[in-house]
């Protein structure tokens, strides 16, 4: 659970149960079937949304297709009844399965897209699924009427049965998101959705927990489709693998607020009943109204409260309002952490003579520019390289290639003897480099503490140790007092600073740091050196690309010069910045000027 989760959770339960009793009770009241059949679409499309919402929502991947696993929870009902008289319990779980089973056929191909790639990709499945369905000759399959026990059946006498079901359904998929939202999981895919670089640099295999999320909302969705089938008695394929299904989920979630779990529900208590009202009052004269009001809806909450009505009321309440206190001392965290963390934040560097990075002939292109040709040099335990060299000259796609953004076109490097080129970015993370960005990549809306936890997961560390690493990762860097703070809110120094940190979080071996003093006025900047010095003092190794010259000649051991993509020289820091090949290709003449005066 991630630290201060669980007064929320108990605030966000109790809640969840005075609302729901008062909905049972309230709907106990209405005697109109029509309403009473509005009241049990409102929780189902709530589920719906719900499942949304933890794919979508959490990751920010759009969906315009959930109406595929929807669609094959009603059928799995449908036709478990028809054909083997299964009671709509185990079809609703079969379903369930079979949406998840989905869910793993869909993200396979779909994850390597993007954006609105992604998104109209999902698109396609419901409506081939659709036309399949039609092709099967399941245009429209009745459920059995089966009154003889209907809590067995799902086939009540009494309306109101059915709304109780369809409100533990909402219980059921509120809890799992509740759980999701408050635990490593959930802060994982917030973390990929504002920055999945940065966190798949930080040790996050993202294709793995978004598989996760999707195989989960494939899952929930089913299920839901699977009690709707109760309800329609009859499924055809227009009606669940339909636009309007997939729309529906998006809508309810867009209206009431994405990436909360409160989003879904309140979406689903304004749009259903609106929608259905006016279907009943108006469907004569205006008929397909509904989506006319889904339409409408989302126009509204595009121009009026564009993350949805949660967000927009949360920030209105909390506007104006001190910023919490401070989440946590390092101390308490490690003393709860107990024996659960037993490395060294920073590891001691090993007492071997052998490099701990060794890069050898490592080339990348991009079409006919070499931006890195032929690089070759290595890092020692425990000592701190600087690469420098003019603007364009290939440092930061060295960096690319060294942490796993990029691929190499030639050549190797090595991790103490293990190779790290052709690995993915989070394994090598996890190897033990860290990285820091020249525009420095955070999680905005997260905390900092948030921030620095990602790093923590990234590492495969859990629960308290997890906490306990991060709070000693912010203490490093001096940010602990902060760490309740909204990463958006810091400056530039203080999310220079998260970064270190959370790379720390990580315990990483080597960090690799791009431009970390990069707009830094002159205190500041000795701030973040005194930072860096303490951490080379306990023995680690970093590699930093910096312009700020001063700053490089009291941090640096070493300096790797790169012009063009190729080392131009390499050796220590004063002997390096007196050398004429660098002075004319990087430093310039006014500064062999400053130096012989
Ligand atoms: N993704 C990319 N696609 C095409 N060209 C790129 C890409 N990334 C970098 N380049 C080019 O590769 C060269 C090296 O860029 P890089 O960012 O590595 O330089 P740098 O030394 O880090 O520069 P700076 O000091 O300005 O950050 C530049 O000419 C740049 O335009």
């Amino acid at each position: 659970m991630r630290p201060g989760a669980l007064p929320r959770l108990r605030r966000d339960i109790l809640l969840l149960i005075a609302l729901a009793a008062l909905y049972l009770g309230v709907s106990r009241m209405v005697e109109n079937s029509y309403y009473l059949l509005m009241l049990t679409l409102v929780p189902i499309w709530a589920v719906v949304g719900l499942s949304w919402n933890l794919f979508s929502g959490y990751v920010g991947l759009i969906s315009f297709g959930h109406a595929v696993f929807f669609g094959l929870g009603a059928y799995s009902v449908a036709l478990t009844m028809n054909w083997w008289d299964l009671t709509p319990w185990l079809g609703i779980a079969i379903g369930a399965v079979v949406g998840a089973a989905a869910a793993v056929f869909i993200g396979m191909p779909t994850f390597r897209l993007r954006g609105h790639y992604f998104a109209l990709s999902m698109l396609a499945f419901p409506l081939v699924l659709l036309y399949v369905f039609q092709y099967l000759g399941y245009q429209e399959v009745s459920l059995p009427m089966k009154r003889e026990d209907p809590l067995l059946w799902l086939q009540f006498t009494d309306p109101w049965g059915y709304i109780v079901v369809a409100v533990a359904l909402v219980a059921i998929a509120m809890g799992i998101s509740m759980a999701v939202e408050n635990s490593r999981f959930g802060l994982t895919l917030m973390a990929i959705r504002q920055n999945e670089l940065a966190a798949e640099a930080s040790g996050i295999d993202a294709w793995r927990w978004k598989m996760r999320a999707l195989v989960l909302s494939g899952a929930i969705a089913a299920a839901a489709g699977g009690f709707y089938a109760c309800i329609l008695l009859v499924v055809t394929p227009e009606a669940v693998f339909g636009v309007l299904t997939s729309a529906q989920a998006l809508t309810v979630v867009l209206f009431g607020g994405v990436g909360t779990v409160w989003g879904p529900l309140i979406g689903s208590a304004i749009l259903i009943p609106l929608a259905e009202t006016l279907h009943a009052e108006l469907g004569n004269i205006i008929p397909g109204i509904q989506g006319v009001v889904y339409g409408l809806a989302i126009i509204l909450i595009m121009l009026l409260a564009p993350e949805g009505i949660f967000w927009t009321v949360r920030d209105r309440w909390l506007r104006g309002q001190v910023a919490p206190a401070p989440a946590l001392r390092a101390a308490d965290a490690d003393a709860d952490a107990g024996a659960a963390r037993a490395e060294p934040l920073v590891p001691p560097a090993p007492h071997t003579a052998a490099p701990l990075l060794e890069v050898e002939g490592l080339s990348k292109s991009f079409g006919g520019l070499r931006a890195v040709d032929d690089v070759s040099f290595h890092v020692a335990p425990g000592e701190i390289l600087g690469i420098i060299g003019p603007n364009g000259a290939g440092k930061t796609t060295l960096f690319n290639v060294l942490n796993g953004v990029l691929p190499a076109d030639a050549g190797h490097a090595w991790l103490a003897g293990e190779p790290i080129t052709g690995r993915k970015l989070h394994a090598i993370c996890r190897l033990g480099v860290g990285r820091t960005f020249q525009v420095v990549r955070s999680f905005p809306r997260l905390s900092l503490l948030d921030n620095v936890l990602i790093g923590a997961y990234g590492a495969g560390l859990t629960g308290e140790a997890a906490t306990a690493a991060a709070a000693e990762a912010l203490e490093r860097v001096g940010l602990l007092h902060q760490a309740a703070q909204p990463a958006g809110q810091l400056t530039n120094k203080g999310l220079r600073l998260m970064e270190l940190a959370r790379a720390l979080a990580g315990r990483p071996r080597l960090l690799l740091l791009d431009e970390t003093l990069a707009g830094l006025g002159h205190e500041e900047c000795d701030e973040v050196l005194e930072v860096l010095r303490r951490l080379r003092a306990e023995g680690m190794t970093i590699v930093i690309i910096e312009h700020t010259m001063h700053a490089m000649l009291r941090l640096a051991d070493r300096f790797v010069v790169l012009d063009h993509g190729k080392v131009l020289a390499e050796g220590a820091p004063r002997a390096v910045v007196e050398d004429r090949s660098v002075i004319e290709a990087y430093l310039g003449k006014k500064w062999l000027a400053r130096c012989s005066t």
